[in-house]
């Protein structure tokens, strides 16, 4: 239910001295709810209950005032104008706010005037107390300075250093809110199962809760940045330096970029080293789906002492981290169907040099049923802290064992890397964080299991509720 209000019937009756006197003859409750339309979208629908007795008619409204409990009353909203299409302030103004005022949600908002402005408004000045929740209205680039305006803000109120790898971070008690307006929104996608501004909203006005995992990426102990969705070296970077030159296209600089890294057909070479995670039940190959109400595990910092490290050298195409599924409407299953939001691990995908055709098999397995890593050059492990350093950056000892290893075309391919007019690969890929360009290529990540949590409730299983005769449901 989003709302209810009043509604009186009124009829007149004559008084003995010939003047009219207006009785209440029912009262009736006008009630907004939600209803469930296809794919996995929600739609407001009004329906009024009318009722003789005064007193049953309030029992009415105190028990479905009772069921509002963990419902946000006070938002405060930061609008990227710039992410996507540039419909930010059009989406939230037209069809948010006024499902907001309905519900009784008070606000305050914020249209960012520069990047990184939401961000730094929360790590300083925001203040946090007055508000249940953070709504973000964007991109995926949007959502991520969100975050870290809240996790950074959360460890200094209480004392943490945001910038030790080791610290166990503690959750912020602030739900966050995506009203999709960027151009993958895959985080509001892979939590709600449709980018759709009104369905975000009211999954926002009934209260809905979705823990999820954060990454923290570390270089030499500095801190860089956190990751909830993708991590990617290689393939997925290069798309997205790429496409950062193309913004003005707008979401389709992606597919333009995506074309052209795929002809590029570039490799790097590296070292990645992973702390499987054990304890877990189920594995990235399962045919299972993160659903709604499937938390696997418990809010907390795994003791990872008993498990060994493993290492893997080679040559890769890409080398991609999904903390989540990563779907988004490129991609419906994702870039690893069965990972999870809450479960505290990431799902590490390591994609070989292979031939343009083969890569391209890869890719195309994104947007079908086939299974995307039942390819020899391609291998996946659910891990909890993972490291990469690419080969330059590899100690003298370990590129003295791939001299040995792989004798002449090793030296030949260093020299390559040094004179760039070559032709050759180039040494270093960037890491694609959430969307951002790292500036380091040797990292270490680890995964804070339920850091942050979202206003949703992860994707529904299609039920027997969803009304398809209704127009909303077309
Ligand atoms: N007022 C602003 N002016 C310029 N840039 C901004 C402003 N507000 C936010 N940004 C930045 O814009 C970048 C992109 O925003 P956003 O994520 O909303 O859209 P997108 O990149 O098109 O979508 P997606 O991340 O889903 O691919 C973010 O990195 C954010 O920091
Ligand atoms: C020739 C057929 C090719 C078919 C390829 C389909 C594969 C598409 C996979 C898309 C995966 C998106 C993962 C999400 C990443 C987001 O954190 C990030 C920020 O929004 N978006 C991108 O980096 C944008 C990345 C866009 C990549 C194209
Ligand atoms: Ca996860």
């Amino acid at each position: 239910i989003i709302s209810v209000r009043e509604e009186e019937e009124n009829s007149s009756r004559r008084r003995g001295d010939g003047s009219w006197k207006k009785i209440k003859e029912r009262e009736g409750k006008d009630l907004l709810y939600v209803e469930r339309c296809r794919r996995h979208r929600w739609r407001c629908a009004e329906v009024t209950f009318t009722c003789s007795e005064e007193a049953l008619c309030h029992h009415w409204v105190i028990t479905l005032l009772f069921s509002s409990a963990g419902r946000p009353k006070h938002l405060l909203v930061y609008i990227n104008p710039y992410g996507g299409k540039q419909q930010g302030k059009r989406i939230y103004e037209q069809k948010v706010a006024p499902l907001f005022a309905l519900a009784g949600i008070f606000t305050h908002v914020f249209v960012t005037q520069h990047a990184n402005y939401a961000r730094d408004h929360l790590r300083t000045e925001a203040e946090l107390k007055k508000f249940d929740g953070v709504v973000c209205v964007g991109g995926d680039g949007m959502f991520s300075e969100i975050i870290h305006g809240l996790i950074w803000r959360t460890q200094i109120d209480i004392g943490v250093d945001p910038n030790c790898p080791d610290e166990i971070l503690l959750p912020s008690s602030l739900r966050i809110g995506i009203i999709p307006a960027g151009s993958t929104d895959c985080i509001c996608f892979a939590t709600v199962g449709t980018n759709d501004p009104v369905t975000s909203a009211l999954h926002i006005i009934v209260g809905d809760s979705q823990p999820m995992d954060v990454c923290s990426v570390h270089h030499n102990n500095m801190f860089l940045r956190y990751s909830v969705s993708l991590l990617g070296y290689g393939f997925y970077g290069d798309v997205l330096t790429d496409s950062e030159r193309k913004r003005w296209m707008g979401p389709a600089r992606y597919d333009l970029s995506g074309v052209k890294m795929f002809l590029s057909h570039h490799y790097y070479e590296g070292t990645v080293s992973y702390l499987p995670a054990s304890d877990i039940v189920g594995t990235p190959r399962d045919a299972a789906r993160c659903r709604s109400g499937y938390v696997r595990a418990e809010r907390y910092e795994m003791d990872d002492s008993d498990t060994e490290w493993r290492t893997i050298r080679g040559k890769f195409l890409a080398i991609n981290a999904a903390s989540m599924s990563c779907a988004c409407p490129r991609t419906p299953k994702g870039l690893s169907p069965a990972a999870h939001l809450a479960d505290g691990t990431t799902d590490l995908i390591l994609v070989r040099k292979c031939s343009r055709f083969d890569f391209l098999r890869h890719l195309l397995r994104h947007t079908n049923k086939d299974d995307q890593f039942d390819l020899t050059f391609v291998e996946v492990h659910r891990v909890r802290h993972f490291r990469f350093t690419p080969r330059h950056c590899q100690s003298d000892s370990d590129l003295e064992l791939d001299l040995r290893e792989n004798g002449k075309h090793q030296i030949f391919s260093q020299i390559c890397r040094d004179h760039p007019a070559c032709g050759c690969t180039p040494a270093y890929s960037s890491w694609n964080c959430d969307g951002e360009i790292l500036n380091h290529t040797a990292i270490d990540v680890r995964v804070h299991c339920q850091l942050i949590k979202l206003f949703a409730r992860g994707i529904e299983e299609p039920t027997v509720f969803e009304d398809f005769t209704n127009p909303c449901a077309i």
